[in-house]
């Protein structure tokens, strides 16, 4: 199992998982999970359809407990979710309006029912950019209001953490870079936001930290940057004989050049061709081939999250193998 590497300081933590388990049945929907989030910023929940989002955000947000494992929201368990629950703003479905009512009126009716102040209204109107739309009914708004509406919807109590599972679904590229603004913005403000969603490319840009999993399991957890490294620019060598393999991973890692494991794949550009090669000369070995390997940070994503297996049963199986393999 993959485990994190992150040094942030757990009480400065907005969420942390300790061995996170969550079965469904023979099902594991989760797979040992252990990450710490900051505070501050957007978050990236990534993965493909089925790989656990959603389950992780219900028993962060307390509405299912963990099979075992532990977890902490704000520094509270999640076994004790009423601790927390004021502090978080959550958009876990589809928001549900009364389709009649204006945005202000459902926003009115939520916040008298939790006992918030009617002035928050106004001013998370304001926030997700639905000033001067207020006043219409909700049946006549698009998705992309629709969602926004449930963001205000939960900002009414002015959370720190605020956990959105898939906030982008459904909406046109439009509204998908109007949704990563709002996350931005909000993140801007102090808060920390959790964000969900099966395509890196819809919230990439707005992530400062990102969390993948792939059928329950964690395969990177770390800043945006780390996973931008991961996707750095790569040149592939060949030496002339393929019995000098072995001699000539350990000249390059001797030269200093940092090698992919068990491959003769180099940290490094076009431009360190010449000196590889040089290296490779010094060494007494003449390379064949130099390749250079273009990888966009949505190619890696896709290569971390690839599927073995259609069957959710079969891959959660399959991926727990092969990570107790790679281990
Ligand atoms: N209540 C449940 N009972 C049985 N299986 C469940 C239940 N909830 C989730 N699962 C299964 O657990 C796995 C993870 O589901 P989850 O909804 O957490 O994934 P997800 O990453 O949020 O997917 P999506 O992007 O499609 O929303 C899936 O195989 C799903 O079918």
């Amino acid at each position: 199992m993959l485990t994190s590497f992150i040094e942030t300081d757990a009480s400065a933590a907005s969420i942390t998982t300790d061995g996170l388990l969550r079965q469904f049945g023979s099902l594991t929907a989760l797979d040992r999970v252990t990450v710490t989030l900051p505070r501050g910023g957007v978050v990236g929940l990534l993965g493909p359809n089925g790989s656990g989002k959603s389950t992780l955000i219900r028993i962060l947000l307390g509405l299912i407990p963990s099979t075992s494992g532990q977890a902490t929201v704000l520094g509270h368990p999640t076994t004790k979710p009423a601790r927390y629950a004021g502090d978080v703003g959550a958009l876990i479905e589809a928001p549900s309006f009364v389709p009649g009512l204006s945005a202000r009126k459902n926003l009115l009716s939520l916040a008298r029912l939790r006992g918030l102040p009617a002035t928050r209204v106004a001013e998370v109107i304001r926030i997700v950019g639905l000033e001067g739309r207020e006043n219409e009914s909700v049946r006549r708004f698009s998705l992309g209001m629709k969602q926004r509406l449930g963001i205000a919807a939960a900002l009414l109590p002015d959370p720190a953490l605020l956990i959105l599972d898939e906030p982008t679904n459904g909406l046109d590229p439009a509204g998908i870079v109007e949704i990563r603004q709002l996350l931005k913005t909000l993140a801007a403000e102090g808060r920390t936001v959790v964000v969900s969603s099966h395509l890196l490319a819809e919230i990439q840009a707005a992530c400062d930290y990102l969390v993948i999993i792939r059928f329950g399991e964690l395969m990177f957890s770390g800043p945006m940057g780390e996973l931008l490294d991961k996707a750095g620019a790569r040149i592939e060598v060949a030496p002339e004989h393929p019995a000098d393999v072995d001699r000539l991973r350990v000249a390059l890692a001797a030269a200093g050049w940092s090698l992919e494991d068990d491959s003769l794949v180099v940290h490094g550009s076009a431009a360190d061709a010449g000196a590889l090669n040089r290296a490779a000369h010094e060494a007494g070995i003449t390379l064949s081939r130099l390749t250079p390997i273009d990888e966009s940070l949505e190619d890696v994503f896709l290569k971390m999250t690839a599927a073995p297996t259609r069957d959710p049963v079969a891959a959660s199986q399959g991926a727990r193998k092969k990570a107790a393999t790679n281990a």
